[in-house]
């Protein structure tokens, strides 16, 4: 069974980082998308419909790449892609899927439609230009054609062959 990581994983993760727990002289810091958001210290004379609100993305905030880096360390098989593994929106997401669903693993996956910061960070994490893009066991392995052509020649079993059983659904 394929596991989404959506942006509730991105905020989950985040709220975990140290980074992101650094104390600010800010009202309620909360984050979307993978950005830090705060109010300004209320002014007590300002209705509450024009008191500014601040985007805020300073050094304390935990970076794309740090969430790039926990993903690819935590989940085993992690691909970032264009749609989600039941739904992709684009051939090249799908055929990666399709090769992957072949093996009784559990599949992480994040949709990169979904945030073009997040799409930028693992381009640069991974010094790759497109998608999708598939890391095993930590390590950056490629695109589509690649994984097709291990999975053929039998390299991507071999790959995977350490991986536990996708956990039943609950
Ligand atoms: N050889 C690659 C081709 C993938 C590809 O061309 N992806 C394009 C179109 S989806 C892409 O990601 N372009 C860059 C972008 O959208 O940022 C593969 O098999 O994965
Ligand atoms: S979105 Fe057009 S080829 Fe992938």
């Amino acid at each position: 069974m394929a596991r989404l990581l959506s942006s509730n994983a991105v905020l989950k993760a985040i709220s975990t980082l140290p980074a992101a727990r650094s104390s600010r002289n800010v009202i309620g810091p909360f984050y979307q998308n993978g950005l830090k958001y705060s109010t300004v210290p209320s002014d007590p004379d300002t209705h509450d419909d024009f008191r500014p609100t601040n985007k805020v993305q300073d050094s304390a905030s935990v970076s794309f790449k740090d969430i790039v880096e926990q993903d690819v360390k935590e989940n085993p098989v992690m691909i970032y892609m264009k749609g989600v593994p039941d739904f992709p929106q684009c051939g090249f997401s799908s055929l990666a899927v399709r090769v992957l669903k072949h093996y009784n693993i559990p599949l992480s996956a994040r949709n990169i439609l979904e945030d073009p910061e997040m799409k930028s960070a693992v381009k640069a994490f991974s010094h790759w230009p497109t998608f999708p893009q598939i890391f095993i066991k930590g390590e950056f392995v490629g695109g589509s054609d690649i994984i097709l052509n291990m999975h053929q020649n039998g390299e991507l079993k071999e790959k995977l062959k350490d991986i536990s059983g996708s956990p039943k659904p609950e």
